[in-house]
C-alpha cells in the first residue's frame, strides 16, 4: 500500500513512543500516560479530517487480484469451528494467497502443520501464515493469560498475533493498564522462543482434549522468530470517539504493529469514519498500521475501507469478496479470474 504522508505533524518529541525498545517493559503510571493521551486526543480531533483525500493501495482497486488477496486475513473464529472446516479455511487461503489464517490458538498447530504439508508438496512455498487471535473476544483475561497464550501460539508456529486490549480499563481511563497490557504482549512476541517459558505441565491424561493427539510444544519448523507482529484490537463498536483515539494512541506507543476495528462478536463491525480515524490517530508513528475487521462481506466493502486507511482487512467472508468482486467485473465485461 503507498504510504501517504501522515496527516499530522505533531511534534516528534511530544509523541516519541515511549520506553525506548518495546523489548522492555517498564510498567507506565498514568501519570505518565494521561497527559500524553489528553493532548493526542485534543490534537486529532482540532484537526478536522476535512481532507477526504483517499489512501491509495499500490495495486489496482478494479478488481480482486492477487495483491488484495494478500491485504486479507482469512477468518473462522466461531465457537463450533471444526477441524475439518479449519481446513477448508487453509486450503481457502492457500488457492486464493490470503495474508493468513486468523484462528483461535487451539487450532494454531493444525493451521501450521496443513500449511506445512502443503509447501513441502509444493515448488512455491505459499504465502499464506498462522494468524491466532488472543484473550478474544473480551480481551478481559489476566495480562499473564494473554501473555502465555502468546507464548503458546507462536511455539505452535503463529506468525501473527491478534490482541484484544482491556477495554474496560480504557474506558475507566486506567490507561497504564492498557499501555501494559499491550506491553507485555508485544514484549512476548518479540523476545523470541529462546527467552520463552517452559511448555506447561501436561496433568494427567483426563485433559478436555484426551482424544486430541498427544501433542509435545517443540516449534514447528520455520518458528523461529524472533518478531512476531502485534495487532491490538481495540472494539471500536463499543467505544466513544476519543476512546478509540486514546486505543489507538496507546497501541502504538507500546509497540503494536497494527491497530484493528474489531473483534466481529462485539455487536459491531470495520466502518469507513472509524478506520479513517484510526489511520489519523497513528499517523505520527507510520510504522503502525491499520486493520479493518467485522462484517466485511464484499468487494466493494474492502476498497472502501482500503479507501479510507485499511492497511489489512479480516474478514471470514474472504472467498465471496473475491467471487464478489469478479462478479462485477464480469458485468463490466473484464474479470480476475478468481
Ligand atoms: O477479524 C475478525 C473478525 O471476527 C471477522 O469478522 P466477520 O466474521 O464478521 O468477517
Amino acid at each position: 500500500m503507498s504510504e501517504s504522508k501522515p496527516r499530522l505533524s505533531p511534534t516528534a518529541t511530544s509523541f516519541a513512543p515511549l520506553g525506548g525498545a518495546t523489548t522492555e517493559v517498564r510498567p507506565r503510571s498514568n501519570e505518565e500516560l494521561t497527559p500524553l493521551v489528553d493532548a493526542h486526543i485534543k490534537l486529532i480531533l482540532s484537526t478536522t479530517d476535512d481532507d477526504t483525500t483517499d489512501f491509495a493501495p499500490s495495486f489496482d482497486l478494479m478488481k480482486p487480484s492477487s495483491d488484495l488477496a494478500a491485504c486479507i486475513d482469512h477468518t473462522l473464529l466461531k465457537p463450533d469451528a471444526t477441524p475439518e472446516q479449519v481446513f477448508n479455511l487453509v486450503q481457502e487461503a492457500m488457492t486464493y494467497g490470503f495474508k493468513s489464517c486468523c484462528v483461535n490458538g487451539s487450532h494454531i498447530p493444525y493451521v501450521t502443520s496443513t500449511i506445512a504439508a502443503a509447501n513441502s508438496s509444493k515448488s512455491a512455498a505459499n504465502v499464506t501464515i498462522p494468524c491466532a487471535v488472543i484473550g478474544f473476544p473480551l480481551g478481559a483475561s489476566a495480562t499473564a493469560a494473554k501473555v502465555y497464550e502468546t507464548t503458546l501460539a507462536i511455539l505452535d508456529g503463529a506468525r501473527e498475533i491478534d490482541m484484544v486490549m482491556s477495554i474496560g480499563h480504557l474506558k475507566a481511563r486506567d490507561y497504564a493498564a492498557v499501555y501494559n497490557d499491550i506491553a507485555r504482549v508485544v514484549r512476548a512476541a518479540k523476545s523470541g522462543p529462546a527467552s520463552r517459558p517452559a511448555t506447561p505441565p501436561v496433568i494427567g491424561s483426563n485433559t478436555s482434549n484426551s482424544s486430541a493427539p498427544e501433542r509435545t510444544r517443540t516449534p514447528p519448523t520455520g518458528t523461529n522468530h524472533t518478531s512476531v507482529p502485534v495487532k491490538v484490537i481495540i472494539e471500536t463498536s463499543l467505544l466513544t470517539t476519543e476512546e478509540k483515539i486514546a486505543a489507538c494512541y496507546l497501541a502504538s506507543i507500546a509497540g503494536a504493529a497494527f491497530v484493528k476495528t474489531s473483534t466481529g462478536f462485539g455487536g459491531g463491525g470495520a466502518t469507513v469514519d472509524d478506520v479513517r480515524l484510526m489511520r489519523r490517530t497513528v499517523g505520527f508513528m507510520p510504522a503502525v498500521q491499520v486493520k479493518a475487521s467485522g462484517g466485511i462481506k464484499t468487494f466493494e466493502q474492502c476498497v472502501a475501507l482500503l479507501k479510507a486507511g485499511a492497511h489489512r482487512i479480516g474478514a471470514s467472508s474472504g472467498v465471496s469478496i473475491m467471487k464478489s468482486g469478479d462478479a462485477a467485473q464480469k458485468e463490466s465485461g473484464e474479470t480476475s479470474g478468481y
